[in-house]
C-alpha cells in the first residue's frame, strides 16, 4: 500500500482534506510512478474547494428539514470542473471528495477537456415526495449558484438523480440568470438540449472495455457469462448492451436482492419489468432469488459491480470466481481485494476507464450544445466509441509495456496528463 504523504513526505496542510486512503493511495502510487514532482503532488492530493451548503426543505406536511448539499471541486487544470450530483443516505464529504478526484483523472484519461468535481446529499429519495425532492434540488441549485456553470463546473446524474433533477437544475439556474443556459448541466431530457445516446451511455462505455478486454483474450461476448450488481441507470443499460451483443447475463441485482438463471435472464423482460415497478427488480417472479454477496461469488467470466463502493472487499475477494471485473460503478473494489484480485490473475478494469462513457457522452452533449448544433444518436457513439476504444488500447498498451495491473497503468495516464497540465501553465504564479 502507498499513501502519498508518506512516500514522498509531503507535510499536509492544516487544511487537509482527506479523501478515502484508496484514492489517496492510487495516487501516491501514480506519483511514484511517474517520478512526480512532490510539489505537484501537494496540489493534487487536494481538492481545489469544498463547498457545504445548508437545504431547508418544506416537506409536503408542513415541517421544515435543514439537509447538507455538498459539492466538491478537485481539479480544473484541464477545463471546468465537471462530475454527477448522489442523492444517497451514504453520502459523505469524505466520499464526494474521493470521487471528484476520480473524475479528474477520468476526464484526463479520456482526453476530455474538463476537471473533477462530485455533489451529492445525505437522503434516500425514496423517503420524499416529487414535489419534495423538487424543492431540494432547486434550493441545492440557488445555493450553489456561483459555483455553478457552463464554463466553471458542470453537474450531471449519479445515484439517486437523473435526467429529471439535471432539469430542474438547468431551470432553477437560468432562472437566476434570467436567460435559458442548458450548458449548466448535462444528462438532461433531449427536449432541453440533452443529447441522444446520453441515457445508455455508461452501460455501452463498460460493454466497449469489456468486448475489447475479451478480444485480446480471443474471446467475444457469446463465449462469456456475466453477472451484475445494480440494475439502475448503469447496470440496467450495461445488462442490455451486452445482452444484445450475446452474452448470456446470469445475474442482476438491485438493493432488493438478486435474481438467477443459470440458462440466462431474459434482460428486455426484466427491465419491462422495472420499468413498471418504479425501477425495482423486487416481486419478479421468472427466476431464482438469490442475495447480492452470492451474485458476486457466482462462477461467470465477467463480473460488473455496477452499484456502490465497496462492494468487492478482503472479506469477499477469494471467492470472486469471474476472470475480468469491470468497475461499472465508482469505488466498488477495496484498495486490499484490488491487490488481492490481481495476486489471483483477476482482471481489474478501473472506474476511470470502464465508466467512463457517461462523462464522455456529457462532453458531447455539451459540444453540441456550444455549437446549436445537434447529432443523431449514431454519431454520438461512434465518437465516443472512438475516445473509449483509444483510451482502453492506451492503458493496455502501458500495463504491457510496466507490467502493472489495468488500474495502475490507467493512473499513470490520466495523472500524469493532469500533472503535465499543472506543470506547463506553472506552478508558482
Ligand atoms: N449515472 C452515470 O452516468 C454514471 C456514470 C459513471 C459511473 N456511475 C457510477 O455507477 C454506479 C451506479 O450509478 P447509477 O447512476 O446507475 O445509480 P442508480 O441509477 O441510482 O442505480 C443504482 C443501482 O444500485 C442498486 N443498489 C443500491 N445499493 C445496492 C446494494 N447495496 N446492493 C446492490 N444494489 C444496490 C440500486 O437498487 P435500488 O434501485 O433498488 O435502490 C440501483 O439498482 C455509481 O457508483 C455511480 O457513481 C454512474
Ligand atoms: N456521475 C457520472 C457522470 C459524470 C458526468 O457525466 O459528468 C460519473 O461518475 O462519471
Amino acid at each position: 500500500m502507498v499513501l502519498t504523504k508518506t512516500v514522498l513526505n509531503a507535510a499536509p496542510s492544516p487544511a487537509y482534506i482527506c479523501p478515502t486512503a484508496r484514492t489517496c493511495s492510487y495516487l501516491g502510487q501514480a506519483a511514484v510512478d511517474l517520478q512526480m514532482d512532490p510539489n505537484i503532488l501537494r496540489m493534487l492530493e487536494q481538492p481545489r474547494k469544498v463547498i457545504t451548503v445548508s437545504i431547508p426543505v418544506q416537506l409536503d406536511n408542513g415541517e421544515v428539514q435543514v439537509l447538507a448539499g455538498h459539492r466538491v471541486q478537485h481539479c480544473d487544470v484541464l477545463g471546468p470542473y465537471k462530475g454527477g450530483i448522489r442523492y444517497h443516505p451514504g453520502v459523505t464529504l469524505e466520499e464526494v471528495s474521493s470521487l471528484a478526484m476520480l473524475m479528474t483523472w477520468k476526464c484526463a484519461l479520456l482526453g476530455i477537456p474538463y476537471g473533477g468535481a462530485k455533489g451529492g446529499i445525505a437522503i434516500d429519495p425514496a423517503q420524499y415526495s416529487v414535489r419534495e425532492l423538487e424543492r431540494i434540488t432547486r434550493r441545492y441549485t440557488s445555493e450553489l449558484i456561483k459555483d455553478i456553470g457552463p464554463a466553471i463546473d458542470i453537474p450531471a446524474p449519479d445515484v439517486g438523480t437523473s435526467e429529471r433533477e439535471m432539469a430542474w437544475m438547468m431551470d432553477t439556474y437560468s432562472m437566476n440568470k434570467g436567460y435559458a443556459v442548458p450548458g449548466v448541466v448535462t444528462g438532461k431530457p433531449l427536449s432541453i438540449g440533452g443529447s441522444k445516446g446520453r441515457k445508455l451511455a455508461t452501460g455501452r462505455g463498460v460493454m466497449i472495455v469489456v468486448r475489447e478486454a475479451l478480444a485480446e483474450r480471443g474471446q467475444s461476448f457469446k463465449d462469456v457469462t456475466v453477472a451484475i450488481q445494480g440494475f439502475g441507470k448503469v447496470g440496467n443499460a450495461t445488462a442490455y448492451l451486452m445482452y444484445e451483443e450475446g452474452a448470456k447475463i446470469l445475474a442482476v441485482s438491485d438493493v432488493s436482492g438478486g435474481l438467477f438463471d443459470s440458462n440466462g435472464l431474459d434482460i428486455p423482460a426484466l427491465m419491462d419489468y422495472a420499468a413498471r415497478n418504479r425501477g425495482s427488480l423486487a416481486g419478479f417472479m421468472g427466476a431464482q432469488r438469490i442475495s447480492n454477496e452470492e451474485l458476486l461469488t457466482l462462477p461467470c467470466d465477467v463480473l460488473v459491480p455496477a452499484a456502490l463502493e465497496d462492494q468487492i472487499t478482503e472479506d469477499n475477494c477469494d471467492r470472486i470466481q469471474a476472470k475480468i471485473v469491470a468497475e461499472a460503478a465508482n469505488g466498488p473494489v477495496t484498495l486490499v481485494a484490488d491487490q488481492m484480485l490481481h495476486h489471483r490473475g483477476v482482471m481489474v478494469l478501473p472506474d476511470i476507464l470502464a465508466n467512463a462513457g457517461g462523462v464522455v457522452v456529457s462532453y458531447l452533449e455539451w459540444v453540441q450544445g456550444q455549437s446549436y448544433v445537434f447529432w443523431d444518436e449514431d454519431r454520438v457513439n461512434r465518437e465516443m466509441e472512438g475516445l473509449m476504444v483509444k483510451a482502453y488500447q492506451r492503458v493496455s498498451e502501458n500495463a504491457r509495456k510496466m507490467s502493472v495491473p489495468m488500474r495502475r497503468a490507467a493512473y499513470m495516464l490520466g495523472v500524469g496528463r493532469v500533472a503535465e497540465a499543472l506543470s506547463d501553465r506553472g506552478l508558482y504564479p
